[in-house]
């Protein structure tokens, strides 16, 4: 049987998350999707609020938080979901995991990969975040949990944008986009979004694409700058409005090679550093140029879990290169630059 398609949905307290979800089971869409919730408290809101005329299958996770306490049961939620379902007691074609405002996605993400049950029966998609135009600012200055949220997301959903200038909106996009500039971003007006940009973006895939904006890479590896301050001059490759200074802890950084990678080098570099900075690194991925490979090699990965793989072949009169990104908390941006210089051939 083939893989359940697992979705994330996060995004800090109030950033519409259940109305984006709501909006997602009211479509006609013809799948049938199971939705794992966690809520804190007794009394669930939510649930009210989806259930109304979808038949969808919703199970709740409360009093706790689905990062920590409530992974165990998310755990066996999951695995006691694909025994009914290889059964026949139940039929699902997807599963989304709506985590509360408060919680850290990394480890729910973690699950899919480090639980052999739950691996088996699962395939993660993608982690989708929605950010609140309204508040998004200041949930990012005072709060981790929202910097983590922006860090893993495979997608990002600006929510609330009615409810701000279009300037605020752009200085916010910009900020998001340096924290992650691999997730592409999407505006969405109370939950409207077309069903493409939600599900099947396998986001988590090996696949051969890293989704970057060129304008970002150029910008990123003309100027060295090691801190992303946001001070470079106005109309210098960055031509967003960003009225105010974020040192934000979560960063990102690409790295540009056009010599190839010495395999046995990287491995054993990238092993040292997954075992230093896993915890601090959130999301990498990487489409890579090895020396003697005449395929492209995609690797990824979340916290310390790696992952490689071969990709498409280097297309005749293809200019070979490599490009990883990286994002993570307070970065170790020139130990990882210099260590992975010294594994080009
Ligand atoms: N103006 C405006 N309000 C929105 C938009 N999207 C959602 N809201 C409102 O924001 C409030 C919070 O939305 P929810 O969908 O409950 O947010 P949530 O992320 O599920 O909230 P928690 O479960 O508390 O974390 C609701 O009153 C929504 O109607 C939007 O695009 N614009």
């Amino acid at each position: 049987m083939s893989l359940i398609p697992a979705t994330i949905l996060t995004g800090f307290l109030g950033s519409g998350k259940t109305t984006l979800l709501k909006r997602v089971l009211s479509e006609a869409h013809g799948q049938k999707i199971a939705v794992v919730e966690n809520e804190f408290g007794e009394e669930n809101i939510d649930n009210e609020i989806l259930v109304q005329d979808a038949q969808e299958q919703i199970i709740q996770l409360n009093n706790g938080c689905v990062c920590c306490t409530i992974r165990e049961d998310l755990r066996t939620t999951l695995s006691d979901l694909a025994e009914k379902r290889r059964k026949g007691e139940l039929s699902f074609d997807r599963v989304v995991i709506e985590t509360t405002g408060l919680a850290d996605p990394g480890p729910v993400a973690q699950t899919f990969f480090m639980d052999d049950e739950v691996a088996e029966s699962y395939s993660l998609d993608s982690i989708l975040t929605l950010v609140d135009a309204k508040h998004g600012d200041q949930q990012l200055d005072e709060r981790q949990e929202a910097r983590r949220q922006v860090g893993f997301a495979d997608q990002i959903f600006i929510s609330k944008a009615d409810l701000v200038d279009a300037e605020s909106v752009e200085a916010l996009s910009h900020r998001v986009k340096h924290m992650n500039p691999r997730a592409p971003q999407r505006r969405v007006n109370f939950g409207e979004v077309p069903i493409a940009e939600v599900f099947d973006l396998k986001g988590f895939n090996l696949n051969a694409k890293l989704d970057i904006d060129p304008e970002f890479l150029n910008a990123d590896a003309d100027h060295d700058h090691h801190h992303h301050d946001h001070d470079h001059e106005h109309g210098e490759h960055c031509d967003h409005p960003h009225h105010h200074a974020h040192d934000d802890d979560v960063k990102s950084f690409v790295f540009r090679a056009d010599k190839a990678f010495d395999p046995a080098k990287l491995e054993d570099f990238l092993a040292a550093i997954l075992q230093v900075y896993g915890p601090k690194l959130l999301r990498y991925k990487g489409v890579l140029w090895m020396k003697g490979a005449d395929r492209k090699v995609i690797f990824q990965g979340v916290h310390q879990l790696m992952g490689s793989d071969m990709g498409p072949k280097w297309a005749a009169g293809e200019k070979k290169n490599s490009k990883m990104v990286f994002i993570g908390i307070d970065l170790p941006r020139e130990i990882l630059e210099q260590g992975l210089r010294q594994c080009l051939v």
